[in-house]
């Protein structure tokens, strides 16, 4: 409780004291029609920690072509898997049900001491505002949450730069801590196996393989000494054996190749034609780095890369989705923020 019997009048009004979680994603066009799609993706291929060209060497290149011509693929693309209903892409509206999750959860445990809400790299809602908006609340502290189980410059570091940013805007900057990668965390390899477990009860019933989809980055990153790749590889081997399966039966792949650069390989695309021409009749693919349904799953997984399996001979194709807001997944982010409050929130 503060203490405000010192105040004049013109003080300006102090809200009570809380703490805010602002979970952070990648972010999502407002809509796919061609401008909605230039403005998103003219932000996310701008920011140098996705594509670190030098600027006069790239900018020509992403204004003049990519974004005269990729708004009408893109667009295509996210038309078909929109939510039509909401008015929203998939991304958006698993973000809001995993946050409205998230809060009743902690409500439990802390009250309404804690706000708990998400924002966005790219596009809307920005993390610029949902930074003043709790600020203005009267959050002393933020809890920032970026949800990609693996660190990378393109997703974790870049998110965390914008909240950052937007700290640098605030006349009374609140204390800040932000989350690390969780790619090893125990309940995060239990919800994903229990996601694996859901179709497939027992290793009699499982796919000849399991393939673990990651998005990819270019390989010059991991050269550089971003971690992402590792960790990915660690994330396939810990699933792999809390399942207890064989180990050529679960296989680590790199999907979304963008422009001429290598990519990390394989490229899950030509991996599963492999499969399929090596006899691997029925595969399953999971994709570990997204904490929810995207583009990249529902039109990239279940439409490209399932084509890709199916002309090479393939017979059975399943796609397991994302964690999305599964209770285990929403139990593992409540126990994540619970440890990352402490000494702030008890
Ligand atoms: C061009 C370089 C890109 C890098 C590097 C990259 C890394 C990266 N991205 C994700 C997660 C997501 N990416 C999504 C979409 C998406 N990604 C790129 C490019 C790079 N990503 C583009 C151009 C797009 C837009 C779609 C398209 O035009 O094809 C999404 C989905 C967003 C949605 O609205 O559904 C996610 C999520 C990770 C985890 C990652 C590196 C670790
Ligand atoms: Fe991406
Ligand atoms: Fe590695």
């Amino acid at each position: 409780m503060r203490d405000t019997t010192h105040m004049p009048v013109d003080h300006p009004a102090i809200p009570e004291e809380k703490i805010g979680v602002l979970i952070a994603n990648l972010g999502t066009p407002d809509n796919y029609d061609y401008w909605s799609m230039r403005r998103y993706l003219g932000e996310f291929l701008s920011d140098q920690r996705v594509i670190d060209y030098p600027k006069w060497k790239w900018q020509p290149i992403l204004q003049g072509i990519i974004l005269t011509i990729r708004p009408f693929r893109s667009g295509a693309n996210y038309k078909s898997i929109w939510n039509h209903e909401l008015g929203e892409s998939p991304l958006m509206t698993i973000t809001k049900a995993q946050t409205a999750k998230l809060r009743d959860s902690l409500e439990k445990r802390f009250g309404d001491k804690v706000m708990v809400d998400f924002a966005m790299r790219y596009g809307n809602p920005s993390t610029r505002s949902k930074v003043a908006e709790m600020v203005k609340a009267g959050c002393t502290r933020i809890l920032f949450f970026p949800l990609y189980p693996h660190y990378s410059g393109p997703t974790t570091a870049t998110a965390n730069d914008q909240f950052f940013r937007a700290l640098m805007e605030e006349t009374w900057q609140p204390a800040a801590r932000t989350v690390p990668a969780y790619y090893d965390r125990e309940s995060y390899i239990e919800a994903l196996a229990q996601s694996v477990e859901r179709v497939y009860p027992s290793e009699g019933q499982a796919p000849d393989v399991l393939v673990c989809s990651y998005h990819g980055v270019p390989k010059r990153y991991l050269t550089q000494g971003d971690p992402y790749h590792c960790q990915c590889q660690k994330t396939t081997r810990l699933l792999r054996e809390r399942l207890g399966w064989e180990k050529d039966r679960v296989v680590t792949t790199f999907q979304s190749k963008f422009g001429p650069e290598e990519w990390l390989q394989p490229y899950t695309v030509e991996e599963v034609a492999r499969l399929a021409e090596a006899g691997k009749k029925r595969i399953a693919v999971i994709a570990p780095a997204f904490s929810s349904d995207c583009i990249e799953t529902l039109e990239e997984i279940n439409e490209e890369i399932q084509e890709s399996f199916t002309e090479a001979g393939g017979e059975e194709f399943t796609y397991l989705p994302c964690l999305n807001d599964d209770d285990a997944h929403i139990r593992m982010m409540t126990e994540i923020v619970e440890e990352n409050l402490a000494g702030w929130a008890d």
